[in-house]
């Protein structure tokens, strides 16, 4: 930060800035020069189909993966930045407040609820214990900081609705209470970034809209940023401020969450389309008077999509669990998906 940036304008600033971001294994390049902005205070959603790089991305900012290059650059509320590429992951945890959690839940599942939130609280309460000593000796330090780490994961328990089974083991609660409780596990360490991945894998329709409550919860109460991969359409349309959609570790749009949902690259990758398909539509609007029969077919196949969207979410609101899509179109066809989208640029 420079010496004249005010408080205000770091404020201003995106919480997270990812430039040229890219990770590559052996052959396999899973990013691709990726630059994007969460702005602090919102939620973002990085979106996608299978395989197109979100959890990478998620590994590369939480330290799980060292970039292969690229700079990711997290700003506190205090200005002070961190560029997390170069810290070891528990530093993005405890000095960048970078929290997360993951795809399969990562509970203790023999710990009690509240032994969860509070092993979450391991680093201060050691140091409040002087790293056992004081511990022992019961020193009033000590005592202070297990009362507050008590009171925070009961503040949290209390959010999520869990505080009547505090002393149930964690691994006995059905799985929608589990995925909130590792949200709340994360919240107790004081997050300025909250990485979610796929939250509501696996959660029926109510419980995804408990988690919808509780995450615009969290940052109405607490200001913090969220950073989400989901596939579940209903979370990402109705929370998110910004939706980000990767297709093959590549960034294909960027906007609000209306903008992105009608975005005919967004809806050809998310859904899945398969090349004959398109082959088909474009030969039917390849006729004299369209200028472009390609783009003509891609909004075609935009607006059967966003049907099919609406139909899958009417049909998921009666239907439970919801399961994650299954993405129609193989890996190996979409550059030749892509030039099918352009005839005149392959064809001719
Ligand atoms: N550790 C790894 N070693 C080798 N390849 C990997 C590794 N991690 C991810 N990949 C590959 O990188 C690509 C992106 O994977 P990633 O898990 O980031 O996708 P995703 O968008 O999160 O997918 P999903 O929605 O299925 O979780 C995939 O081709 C995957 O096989």
């Amino acid at each position: 930060m420079s010496a004249v940036q005010t408080m205000s304008e770091t404020a201003m600033d995106p919480i997270l800035k990812v430039e040229h971001l890219s990770m590559k294994f052996g052959g396999l390049i899973a990013i691709n020069d990726l630059s994007l902005e969460a702005k602090r205070g919102d939620i973002t959603a990085i979106i996608g189909p299978n395989g197109a790089g979100k959890t990478t991305v998620f590994n590369c900012i939480t330290g799980f993966y060292k970039p292969t290059g690229g700079m990711l650059t997290l700003t506190r509320k205090t200005g002070e930045k961190y560029l997390l590429e170069r810290l070891p992951d528990f530093q993005i945890t405890h000095k960048a407040k970078v929290a997360r959690t993951f795809q399969n839940i990562r509970l203790f599942s023999g710990l009690t609820v509240l032994e969860n939130l509070l092993v979450a609280q391991h680093n201060p309460l050691m140091k409040s214990s002087g790293y056992t000593i004081l511990g022992l000796l019961g020193l009033p330090a000590y005592k202070r900081a297990v009362a507050e780490s008590t009171e925070k994961a009961r503040y949290w328990l209390e959010k999520i609705n869990l505080i009547d089974r505090a002393d149930d083991p964690a691994g006995d609660l059905p799985y929608g209470d589990q995925r909130r409780l590792e949200i709340a596990r994360a919240m107790c360490t004081d997050p300025e970034l909250l990485c979610l991945d796929e939250p509501a894998a696996g959660l029926n329709p109510r419980e995804s809209s408990q988690l919808n409550e509780l995450l615009l919860d969290i940052r109405r109460e607490t200001g913090t940023s969220i950073l989400l991969i989901e596939h579940d359409m209903a979370v990402v349309m109705e929370i998110s401020d910004h939706v980000v959609v990767l297709e093959y570790g590549t960034k294909i749009s960027d906007g609000k969450p209306e903008e992105v949902r009608n975005d005919p690259k967004v809806i050809a990758a998310y859904l899945g389309v398969e090349d004959e398909e398109i082959a088909e539509l474009i030969e039917e609007v390849d006729a004299p008077h369209v200028a472009d029969p390609a783009d003509v077919a891609v909004a075609q196949l935009a607006k059967e999509a966003v049907t099919e969207i609406a139909q899958e979410e009417a049909a998921a609101k009666v239907e439970e669990p919801k399961v994650k899509p299954a993405r129609k179109k193989p890996a190996a066809k979409s550059a030749s998906a892509t030039r099918a989208k352009k005839p005149s640029e392959g064809s001719k």
